[in-house]
């Protein structure tokens, strides 16, 4: 560790207040060179993509999310309007939401939001909430799951007296997700319940003519902002999907925008030695072989923070999780990512990342200003800040005098512009990194197999309760009579009595319990 290296490894933007250091990475200089070919490919790649390339071959789609803050560049006045025309009607409805001109029926203001959504429709809104929404016009809540307890226990937070100042945001860009689809009947038979009109405190956030869209005009909500195909889900935080609610809740929503179109403005230039996305590419490569070798372990020291981890989770992994490159080869690409934030996970897994097994690479984030206004010495001459700051400090040397190797973003403080420029700074590593192991980053077909499988065995579960009688049955007679396979309907048969449709008597192993209604 010198500062000659630090410096000589260090991009960094002054009028952002952002850097990138990648010194504790030691990338080899004869590696980099030896990657330029690839590199000057990612860089063409990328530009073609924000000129309205089919990016995502597999769907035919354009890969639109970085003319969201930069409208200009959208190659068609059409798409240009798809931007600007959802955007100013959002900003507009933000405003007579706030003003009271949109209310619920009885004619009082909205106080709460609910956002039902999962995936990419609730993980960039949780996100944007937990790290700007502490001064928030509006409280959010979520539904992001099919969990019963968890709908209920979120239903308890807003109460049966805060239903009726619940603006529901109901986000889905196919509009056919399951998890959000049972999220929106559960909301909608809460407001039954109580005598409220559903339709009258929902909005939906969905693309045109899906399900989605067509309830929503069937049930009168009370407005609709439409989602673009060429928006993915992992990247739609820029779009009317992570906009919406932001603007409800009252954060700089032009700032954000600003934030990320500023990152996306120096990491647009085609100069390796300058360019942060392009070089957090070159470290995720150098770090694990090019094949996700290692994984990527984030830790933002700021508690505001903490869920970037998670959104990065599915921005990264989803869009690198492939198992066949562009050539139709089988790969089996990915970088795995999980975290939390530090100091706190210093007391719980850093133990592991010093000491135990060496796969992965950290990612330090750091957030150069401790708090807004005064502070007080913990002791004397210490604030809590200089704390975090030791500990941060301390970690990552500690980690890299065990051979663990470490990035370190920092930026000066956590606001919207802020939060703005770090998101799309993924992104755009994400593209690069995908040009470089040559895989499409921007469809997701491995998640289609699990939710196919669901939707087996629903049909399962529904055959086996049809099968249902007072006389004891094994899991293996159900099975025999629906023609299905004997532990799935054991499973079936198990969650119905779980959920106390059917009675279980137990035998000395699964197979000889019995089941009568
Ligand atoms: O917005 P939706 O269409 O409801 O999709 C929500 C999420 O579910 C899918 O399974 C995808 O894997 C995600 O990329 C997406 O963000």
């Amino acid at each position: 560790m010198s500062l000659s290296n630090y410096s000589a490894s260090l991009i960094r933007y002054p009028d952002l207040g952002f850097s990138l250091d990648t010194s504790l990475m030691d990338l080899d200089a004869s590696w980099l060179e030896g990657m330029s070919g690839k590199i000057e490919k990612a860089f063409v790649d990328l530009q073609k993509l924000e000129a309205g390339e089919i990016a995502n071959p597999d769907e035919g789609r354009m890969v639109g999310h970085y003319w969201l803050r930069k409208p200009e560049l959208a190659p068609t006045d059409e798409l240009r309007a798809a931007i600007t025309g959802p955007l100013a009607a959002l900003k507009e409805f933000a405003v007579k939401v706030h003003g009271g001109e949109v209310a619920a029926p009885g004619g009082e203001r909205f106080e709460n939001l609910l956002l039902i959504g999962i995936g990419g429709s609730a993980l960039g809104p949780q996100l944007v909430n937990d790290a700007l929404g502490h001064d928030s016009q509006l409280n959010i809540h979520f539904f992001d799951n099919t969990d019963p307890a968890g709908i209920d226990r979120t239903l308890a937070e807003i109460g049966q007296t805060g239903l009726s100042r619940t603006l529901v945001l109901v986000v889905s860009k196919s509009g056919g997700t399951p998890e959000t689809r049972n999220g929106m009947v559960e909301a909608k038979a809460a407001y039954d319940a109580a005598g409220l009109d559903f339709g009258k405190h929902a909005v939906a956030i969905t693309g045109e003519g899906s399900k989605l869209d067509k309830f929503a005009d069937e049930e009168g909500f009370l407005a609709k902002f439409p989602m673009e195909d060429w928006v993915g889900g992992r990247t739609s935080v820029m779009s009317t999907v992570g906009l919406v609610p932001a603007a409800l809740q009252g954060i700089d929503i032009d700032d954000f925008l600003a934030g990320a179109a500023a990152m996306d403005e120096e990491t647009r230039k085609a100069d390796a030695g300058t360019n942060a996305a392009m070089r957090l590419a070159l470290a995720w490569h150098a770090a694990g072989n090019g094949k996700g070798e290692k994984d990527m372990v984030v830790l933002p020291y700021k508690d505001s923070l903490v869920l970037f981890s998670k959104y990065l989770q599915q921005l990264v992994m989803e869009s690198l999780g492939k198992s066949e490159d562009l050539d139709g080869n089988t790969v089996h690409q990915g970088i795995a990512v999980y975290g939390n934030k530090g100091s706190t996970d210093q007391h719980a897994y850093v133990q592991q990342l010093r000491d135990g097994v060496p796969n992965f690479f950290a990612t330090f984030i750091e957030v150069r200003k401790g708090r807004d206004g005064d502070t007080i010495e913990v002791e004397p001459g210490n604030t809590s800040a200089d704390y975090l700051q030791g500990f941060l400090r301390g970690t990552r040397k500690a980690l890299y005098e065990s051979g663990r190797k470490s990035i370190t973003i920092s930026i000066g403080e956590v606001n919207p512009f802020t939060l703005g420029m770090l998101i799309a700074l993924f992104e755009r590593a994400v593209s690069f990194y995908a040009s470089l192991v040559n895989i499409n980053a921007y469809h997701q077909p491995g998640v289609e197999a699990g939710k196919k499988a669901a939707a087996t065995f629903l049909d399962l579960l529904n055959a086996v309760r049809g099968r249902l009688t007072a006389d004891p049955k094994n899991a293996a007679e159900v099975a025999y009579e629906v023609d299905g396979d004997p532990e799935d309907v054991y499973h079936c048969l198990n969650h119905l009595a779980a959920n106390g449709e059917v009675q279980i008597a137990l035998g000395d192993t699964p197979e000889g319990d019995t089941f009568s209604l």
